[in-house]
């Protein structure tokens, strides 16, 4: 069985004070779920969220880290800096950090490396940009964004890796893939890692939707057969919209 997962990610949103209010909130949520539920702060407050939610169901998980160790990189923060503020889980490949800061799958591979290195669980996130789907290359693009990133893994690897299908024409614009869609993509992923690791690392891998998921679209697109979760962009940053969309499993 699938771990099925709900992530928030909060990007560069919420102070220290809006952070702990919004942790506040999270917390007096009490339905359980079925998902594991992650939430992912900017870099200044995990240590912080961290501390608040070590007890309760909740991971603090970080949006990105440097493949270096340590060294001369001015504003960089490496896996052992994470781990060390007891964060297990990291964000890589963001489109975001793909787009405005020049990830390229070359480094993201070594970021893969790092954080594997550092016993930290990777959600790595790919996805195609709107010309890629008009000119039916969508398929294409993912598959390359995978199999470069990815594809040098040994297949054991994958038990520490959980795959975020974020269609970039869908992030932020309140436009988001249809269930359909998402479940075509998510089959053709999982088929693309069955082709190289074999049919029983496919059907481990958890494979999220992300891109406008919302309280009122959640359960469709959770309820589809390849979609193991979503990572949650701008409806995380309310408690109610985003334990509603945690409970749509
Ligand atoms: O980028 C996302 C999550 O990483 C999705 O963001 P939105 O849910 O705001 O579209």
């Amino acid at each position: 069985m699938r771990k099925q997962i709900v992530a928030g990610n909060w990007k560069m949103n919420n102070d220290l004070a809006q952070t702990e209010s919004l942790i506040t909130s999270l917390k007096s949520q009490t339905k359980t779920s079925n998902a594991e539920v992650m939430i992912a702060p900017t870099f200044t407050n995990l240590f912080q969220a961290y501390q608040a939610l070590k007890d309760s169901k909740i991971e603090v998980i970080a949006q990105n880290m440097h493949f270096a160790a340590n060294g001369a990189y001015t504003g960089e923060i490496s896996a052992s800096m994470l781990k060390s503020v007891g964060v297990e889980t990291v964000i890589l490949g963001h489109s975001e950090r793909r787009e405005y800061f020049g990830e390229t799958d070359q480094i993201l591979a070594k970021k893969v490396d790092a954080a594997l290195a550092n016993e930290l669980r990777v959600i790595f996130c790919f996805g195609e940009v709107l010309a890629d789907r008009k000119s039916g290359n969508h398929e294409a693009v993912v598959e390359s964004q995978i199999k470069n990133a990815l594809f040098h893994l040994e297949a054991s690897a994958f038990k520490n890796i959980v795959l975020a299908y974020e269609p970039v024409w869908a992030i932020g614009t309140g436009e988001t893939a249809s269930p359909e869609q998402a479940q075509d993509m998510h089959a053709f992923i999982r088929k693309t890692l069955s082709n190289k690791y074999g049919a029983d690392v496919a059907n481990s891998v958890s494979i999220l939707y992300g891109g406008s998921v919302k309280p009122n679209n959640a359960q469709e697109i959770f309820g589809k057969p390849d979609v193991d979760g979503g990572l949650i962009g701008g409806a995380a940053l309310n408690a109610d919209d985003f334990f509603a969309i945690v409970n749509a499993f």
